[in-house]
């Protein structure tokens, strides 16, 4: 048995982007008369897209001073946050260190790559190409093309469906709860980093098949085991 698709997360697990989120969040804010808000409150609520990261932002500041609710309308301040941050998706996108290298390795050796994220599918192509990751992936799912969003199934599905791979010879990597769950959810491998965001919380408690420390060992792993012609063993 052999791999022959890896599926990556994109936020927190191929490229930091916790310094652009925040800036369109606190560009946004500031045009409602807002006061900017910690990097780590606004990373704390990553994980299911910009938009869905802002309601749940502005469910919090209106629970601490429910007084904001007249000066905060939903509709619109979603709509300002979609055009901040489409000035601000890639400017300030780090990616970690070996993506690039990682996915060319894994699509040297005959693997095709994707890139899952639940970032709406046109930022997440400004970060991807940005960052130049986006001529080192097979293909892309953004949070919105599909009614699903992970953790449910439908996207890894989909990925491997498009790129025609087996789940049980895929894997999906994230730094997320989220991402544990899909990958579980379609009887894929659920590989884990541990320096995404997750709520703050430790991915380990989630539950991963594997954590990897860096993402070069992402692709030794994989051109081992099919060298190997077989998985090699997991954590859990
Ligand atoms: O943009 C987000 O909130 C989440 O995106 P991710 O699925 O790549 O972590």
């Amino acid at each position: 048995m052999r791999y022959s698709v890896i599926s990556f997360d994109l936020d927190g697990t191929l490229v930091d982007t916790a310094a652009e989120i925040t800036e369109a969040v606190n560009r946004t804010l500031a045009e409602f008369g807002v006061p900017r808000q910690d990097e780590a409150l606004i990373t704390g609520f990553i994980g299911h897209g910009a938009r869905h990261l802002m309601l749940r932002l502005l469910a919090h500041l209106l629970l601490q001073e429910p007084a904001l609710a007249d000066r905060l309308p939903p509709d619109a301040v979603l709509q300002r946050l979609d055009r901040h941050y489409q000035a601000t998706a890639g400017r300030l996108a780090q990616p970690y260190a070996g993506a690039r290298d990682t996915l060319q390795a894994l699509r040297g050796a005959g693997v095709r790559v994707a890139c899952l994220t639940n970032k709406e599918h046109r930022f997440a192509t400004l970060v991807l190409r940005a960052c130049r990751l986006d001529d080192c992936l097979d293909y892309v799912v953004g949070g919105d093309l599909l009614p699903q969003k992970k953790p449910d199934p439908a996207g890894l599905r989909h990925v491997l469906g498009v790129l025609g791979g087996q789940a049980h010879r895929a894997a999906h990597v994230g730094d997320a709860a989220t991402d544990v769950e899909t990958a579980r959810a379609a009887g894929a491998q659920a590989w884990a980093v541990p320096w995404g965001y997750n709520g703050g919380e430790s991915i380990l408690l989630a539950r991963p098949h594997r954590l990897f420390d860096s993402l070069p060992d992402i692709a030794e792993h994989v051109l081992a085991a099919n060298r190997a012609g077989g998985f090699a063993p997991a954590m859990a």
